[in-house]
């Protein structure tokens, strides 16, 4: 599965930790990210990270391009929603278009604790089938 992980500056620490609990269950997928959230995962974890563009820089639309093309799978955001963001529109952009295709999307620890099991029980292996890489 591709699996695009991000987190705003105050929520980093916690994908940190995250991606470090479950870290057994990342190592076999292929794991995506914007800049200063994968080199972080990267640096913690040693997890094999495509880092795209930081987020304020293009990042987020940069997923959201894979997103487009049907080539992500998940995306777990941990969003700050107590700071305003100069690239809301990007952030915006990427979860319409999760909601457009259909995307799995969770945007804090919570969900992304249920998603992560959902994800080690198999539940999203219908991804396999629809995704663009596969065919
Ligand atoms: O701003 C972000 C997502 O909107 C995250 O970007 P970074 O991972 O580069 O900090």
């Amino acid at each position: 599965m591709k699996i695009s992980l991000i987190a705003h500056d105050e929520k980093k620490e916690a994908m940190i930790q995250f991606a470090t609990s479950y870290q057994h269950i990342l190592a076999k997928h292929d794991l995506f990210a914007t800049g200063t959230t994968g080199k972080r995962i990267q640096e913690a974890t040693g997890l094999k990270v495509h880092r795209f563009q930081s987020g304020p820089l293009g990042g987020d639309q940069q997923i959201g391009a894979k997103i487009a093309e049907n080539k992500m799978d998940l995306v777990i955001f941990f969003r700050d929603p107590l700071t305003a963001q100069p690239h809301e529109p990007d952030i915006s952009a990427l979860m319409r278009l999760c909601d457009v295709y259909q995307i799995p999307l969770v945007t804090n620890l919570a969900g992304a604790e249920v998603m992560i099991r959902a994800l080690q029980a198999g539940f999203f292996s219908w991804r396999e089938l629809v995704r663009e890489d596969d065919k």
